[in-house]
């Protein structure tokens, strides 16, 4: 596009975004200065435990709900269709199974990193190895994040792009490094806020401007655009029914069960009945967020319908032009399109903050300090500072990275989610339903996981790269029903690797986590399954005794291998002398009153 047709941004757009950079220093310069000032690990990292169930709620939405959400979904929809959004299906199982499988134990064995549970269950080697998955995830992702708004912008409103990169960077770094966790909690909190309302407005005005809902309906009908429940088995089929909700189910406990981002916010809710809560309250959050973008995708369907937009556009994605719809409908209302400036940065910055603190918490607890175990608690809490800022800076090399990318922006983060985040969600499920996993199973399970994803993510931007769809340029030539049979043309010329690379990326999680387990489970068995009083109490969720629950009691005693573990709270719960060669002492906590009185009743307690 040429800088002519730039949409321009008045001063009070300009104010807006600088209020929303400052709003979110001031709730670092709060923390840093208010309760314990940052001076512990636990505060820092932890937010003292004492968080309640809503902000830590608000929090878990605005980890994984960023920029890429904003603008990737609305293009998601404008050039396929409502399917996509059946995904919020698979939101049900998969908060449902985090809040009831992951928490409790997790919880319970009151860690700081989720990794630390994969020392408790296997060993120090596993520890370390899921630790560098998720380093290298959450950096890949987060340079996916700040360059995203920033690119949109600068696209279509000439928004400086660097500049706009080196802000979101350096102003999340600074809260981040000066107010913790607690900063990093309630910044998102604000940051959700002003990502709602900023959606809610373009939806607003892009519904009056093209002439109410009821024309936005006709036109949306029109075009084809909403889809029913394609029941589609084909796995190579991008999203039906079966890769959105189910694939995703997968994709969802790989973000909301495993990942530190929210284990963390888990974590640092006061009671476990706190964190449950929590992970319930994130649902209609996720669902509104799910809808506000969907809709946006709608409503610039019905407005550009049948309209040939790639001359303003040039070869520009369909990202760029959900940025070019939301300035052509807000251009001339004071305020607004700083007010989606805002939604997007703020999307990015909840992301990132996220991000950097719970990359310092990793690195710290997992790499740093079993290294250096007398290290004093001032000096842990500033390295961990030091840890934060230089993830800022790894940021900022990684937006650099994704500069030099291709693809749908949704696509991207999706499959990075799916390629490393799968293979860590199989670590987890190896641990902790197959008490007969050993730690050479484990590793060499999260070995042949991450091979067989890189595998197939790496051969499907190959293979897909070579016929990939240009932007349609109106709406008739990318009706569902069209672009169906262009897809099947391709599918029914791929043969053997070529269709293995055709996976849906929905697939990734799901077929990498199954990965991780079922060569975990093989390597163990040809190595020496674990025995059952080896194994650390608390570490095992009991599923197959909670499979066979309606069976008398005799029978499921036999069926199933395991007596399940007591939770590390009761009394007997010292740890098998050959942990503690690890270095790792057992966590040691005593539950407060408030914790007794809110504890959930042990599911698998009565059974010991
Ligand atoms: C993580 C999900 C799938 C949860 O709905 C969604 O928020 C999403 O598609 N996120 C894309 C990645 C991002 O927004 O950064
Ligand atoms: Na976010």
């Amino acid at each position: 596009m040429n800088p002519a047709q730039y949409k321009h941004f008045a001063v009070v757009d300009y104010v807006i975004f600088a209020l929303l950079l400052a709003a979110s220093v001031a709730i670092g310069l709060y923390y840093a200065l208010s309760g314990g000032r940052q001076r512990t690990t636990q505060e820092f990292l932890m937010a003292d435990r004492s968080m309640h169930c809503l902000p830590v709620s608000l929090s878990l939405i605005a980890s994984f709900q960023s920029a890429v959400a904003i603008i990737g979904v609305p293009a998601e929809i404008y050039a396929h269709g409502t399917q996509y959004w059946f995904i919020g299906c698979a939101y049900i199982l998969g908060l449902l199974i985090p809040a009831h499988v992951f928490i409790p134990v997790l919880y319970r064995l009151h860690l700081t990193s989720a990794y630390q549970y994969l020392e408790l269950r296997f060993s120090k080697t596993v520890r370390i190895c899921g630790t560098l998955t998720f380093i290298f995830q959450m950096v890949v992702y987060m340079g996916v994040c700040v360059y995203t708004p920033a690119f949109a912008l600068n696209a279509v409103t000439g928004f400086e792009l660097w500049g706009a990169v080196l802000a979101t960077g350096l102003v999340c770094m600074l809260y981040t490094t000066i107010g913790g966790l607690k900063a990093v909690i309630w910044t998102d909190v604000f940051q959700t806020v002003v990502m709602f309302a900023g959606q809610l407005a373009v939806i607003v005005v892009g519904v009056q401007r093209t002439g109410g809902v009821s024309e936005v309906w006709r036109k949306v009908l029109e075009g084809n655009r909403i889809s029913g429940v394609d029941l589609n088995p084909d796995p190579t089929e991008r999203h039906t029914f079966w890769t959105l909700g189910v694939g995703g189910v997968f994709l969802m406990l790989s973000l909301y069960g495993v990942n530190q981002a929210q284990v963390q916010r888990y974590l640092s809710a006061r009671t476990e009945r706190q964190a449950v809560r929590s992970c319930y309250m994130v649902f209609p959050s996720l669902q509104l967020a799910l809808a506000l973008s969907c809709i946006m995708g709608l409503v610039m369907f019905a407005r550009y319908c049948g309209e040939d937009r790639s001359e303003q556009l040039g070869s520009s994605s369909t990202d760029a032009m959900v940025l070019y719809f939301v300035m052509d409908m807000l251009q001339d209302l004071p305020g607004l399109p700083g007010l989606f400036v805002a939604c997007l940065f703020s999307a990015a910055l909840s992301t990132i903050s996220s991000a950097f603190n719970s990359l310092a918490t990793v690195t710290m607890e997992d790499l740093i300090k079993p290294h250096f175990p007398s290290m004093s608690e001032s000096r842990a809490t500033l390295v961990s500072k030091a840890l934060a800022m230089s993830y800022g800076l790894i940021c900022l090399a990684m937006a650099y990275l994704t500069h030099l990318m291709g693809d749908s922006v949704l696509q991207v983060a999706l499959k990075i989610f799916g390629v490393v985040g799968g293979p860590i969600l199989g670590l987890f499920c190896l641990g902790m339903f197959f008490p007969c996993a050993n730690s050479t199973g484990a590793v060499a399970g999260l070995g042949a996981g991450l091979g067989v994803a890189f595998w197939i993510g790496v051969g499907s931007i190959v293979t897909r790269s070579s016929g990939s769809e240009p932007l349609p340029p109106s709406c008739r030539v990318i009706l569902a029903s069209d672009n169906t049979t262009a897809f099947s043309n391709i599918t029914s010329r791929a043969s053997g690797l070529k269709r293995f690379y055709l996976l849906s990326y929905m697939w990734y999680s799901g077929f990498s986590c199954f990965t991780v387990i079922i060569t975990g489970l093989i390597i163990s068995f040809l190595t020496g399954p674990m025995k059952e009083e080896d194994v650390t109490p608390g570490t095992i969720y009991p599923l197959s005794e909670k499979l066979f629950c309606f069976l008398p009691e005799g029978m499921r005693k036999k069926l199933c291998c395991v007596t399940p573990q007591r939770p590390p709270f009761s009394a007997q719960s010292a740890p098998p002398p050959h942990k503690e060669r690890n270095g790792l002492s057992f966590p040691q906590h005593k539950p407060s009153q408030e914790e007794t009185d809110e504890f959930l009743p042990l599911e698998y307690e009565t059974s010991v």
